[in-house]
């Protein structure tokens, strides 16, 4: 290969050298300099890779792609083009052979449900033996394989990495959410969707570093729809006007309103010995009535996205049935024991807004106490804390109040700041430290009817403290108790 077979589609200048160069890979940390590398420069948020030069061409490098002109040594090859990491996702596609292209590519964007419907997604597909991969919040899935990743959206060069691992293993379709940041950097610059998933639109992610302001964030989220064949969209989204205005494709709604694409109706919320979520029908292109185990009314709108997409990619109405009644999401409103006694759920929830709609949510089962177990992170905004604590004492019939992942705080002041907001709302609460106890009392003090929530933490493997991270599973926990206690 050489640099020029990689430059496909990009825009730029030779302003140095040949085109001609063999180039054996792309680069785009200088601490992974080696000869046969093309390095792309780019100015980052905290560092300048342009300011890497003179390392990297040491380090053998011998073709840069730069976005402004530099002084580089005879005989290396600069190409000049506008952006850097646009660049590095074009070069990226090329180096790997344009993987994606080979994947039924489904993109999901929104301010919430992203990880839940993207794992929707993966199980329907692969319950219709479609192997997927899947790729966001919690990592990147190929088959039995789990890689995680800093990014809910990863860099462009990984991408590309992760579609051509797909490929390789067989993976038929990609599954993958698209963070408005990810747009704004570029990562996904070049990849093309088949379908293209809009949740929700709420302010977040506004700040330095991120979005200027809400416009902006609305702005990359819409990018999507520039680089999809077709769109779902949630009707019911209260920015459905500025989301749909002059959207360049086609597009289909979702959501509860009458004469959506995919429509919601009979929605009934379950909660059964052996069966807690929600079930409705699906109306307009397809009448398919689902039961769904996962419960709350968010839960409903993922589902139905979730079900419309495989639906056009081909899913049988019986397979999609199927797998929306045995799902399973670690740590997103999981399921993890129910029985006449009580019904156990582990839900991420770790900021007031999450848990207000999850126990909103599990109001609508009319559980006989709704039970929260919950602590807040150290070394993180005292204002959760203060929030939370709200939430719990005017929410809930009980909170435990507990450890989250303490970092360097200790467990005692960060309970000490919860307790503070709680007392003011005259909620019940009580306090246990250690997070296991809290867990094990909230199931051995159950009453008939119970739900408790367990929050915070999700499908985390770890607890936080002093900079060490010790095994610890919420789920692992609760079904320990339920097992020793044989409740
Ligand atoms: C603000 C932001 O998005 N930053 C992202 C950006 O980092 P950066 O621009 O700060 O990078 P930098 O440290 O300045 O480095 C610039 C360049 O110098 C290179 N370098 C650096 C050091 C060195 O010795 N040599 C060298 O060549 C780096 O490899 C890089 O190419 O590029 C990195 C690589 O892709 C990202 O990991 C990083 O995400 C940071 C960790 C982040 O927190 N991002 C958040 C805001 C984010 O992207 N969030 C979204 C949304 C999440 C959601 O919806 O919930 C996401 O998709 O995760
Ligand atoms: N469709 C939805 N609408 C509103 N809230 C939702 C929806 N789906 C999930 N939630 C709530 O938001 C929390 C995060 O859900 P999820 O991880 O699926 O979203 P996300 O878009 O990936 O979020 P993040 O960007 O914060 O990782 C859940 O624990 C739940 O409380």
């Amino acid at each position: 290969m050489t640099i020029k077979d990689w430059l496909e589609g990009l825009s730029y200048k030779l302003v140095q050298g040949s085109l001609d160069v063999e180039v054996n890979e792309v680069i785009y940390d200088s601490r992974k300099a080696a000869p046969g590398a093309v390095f792309v420069c780019m100015k980052g948020t905290k560092i300048d890779s342009h300011d890497f030069i003179p390392q990297v061409t040491e380090a053998g490098v011998r073709v840069l792609v730069t976005e402004h002109p530099v002084e580089a040594p005879a005989g290396v090859t600069v190409v000049e083009t506008e952006n850097g990491r646009e660049a590095l996702a074009l070069l990226s596609a090329a180096r790997f052979g344009y993987p994606s292209r080979k994947l039924t590519m489904i993109g999901v964007t929104g301010t919430k449900g992203k990880t839940t419907t993207t794992h929707m997604i993966k199980t329907i597909l692969e319950t219709a033996g479609k192997k997927t991969g899947m790729i966001g919040t919690n990592g990147v899935y190929i088959g039995e394989e789990h890689f995680p990743t800093v990014n809910t959206t990863p860099e462009s060069y990984d991408l590309h990495r992760y579609f051509a691992k797909m490929v390789e293993d067989g993976c038929e379709c990609c599954v993958m959410e698209v963070s408005s940041q990810a747009m704004k950097m570029h990562r996904v610059a070049g990849i093309h969707f088949n379908y293209g998933l809009f949740t929700n639109i709420s302010p977040d992610h506004i700040g330095k570093d991120e979005h200027a302001d809400f416009a902006e964030y609305l702005y990359y989220k819409k990018q999507l729809f520039h680089q999809c064949d077709r769109a779902l969209i949630n009707v019911d989204d209260e920015h459905i006007d500025e989301i749909v205005k002059d959207i360049p494709c086609p597009w289909t709604g979702f959501g509860l309103k009458e004469g959506a694409g995919f429509q919601a109706e009979n929605i009934h919320y379950v909660s059964e010995p052996d069966f807690v979520g929600v079930e409705f029908d699906i109306k307009g292109e397809h009448q398919i009535p689902v039961r769904v185990s996962i419960p709350g009314k968010f839960n409903v709108y993922n589902a139905l996205a979730a079900a419309a997409v495989t639906l056009w990619v081909g899913v049988p109405a019986e397979k999609l049935q199927h797998a929306l009644e045995h799902l399973k999401i670690n740590g997103r409103m999981e399921i993890v024991y129910t029985s006449e006694k009580c019904c156990v759920i582990v839900d991420y929830a770790h900021n007031a807004v999450s848990m207000e709609s999850l126990l909103a949510t599990l109001r609508e089962y009319h559980p006989k106490r709704l039970v929260v177990v919950f602590g807040c992170g150290g070394n993180r905004s005292r204002d959760r804390r203060y929030s939370m604590g709200e939430i719990g004492g005017r929410m809930a019939d009980l909170s435990i109040i507990t450890a989250d992942n303490s970092r360097f705080e200790k467990v005692e002041d960060i309970i000490a700041d919860i307790r503070g907001s709680m007392e003011k709302t005259g909620g019940k609460f009580i306090e246990i430290p250690d997070r296991k106890e809290a867990i094990a009392y909230s199931i051995t003090h159950a009453e008939p009817g119970d739900m408790i929530a367990i929050i915070g933490k999700g499908h985390e493997d770890y607890q936080e403290i002093n900079g060490v991270r010790y095994p610890f599973l919420d789920r692992a926990v609760v079904e320990e108790v339920v097992k020793n206690l044989s409740i």
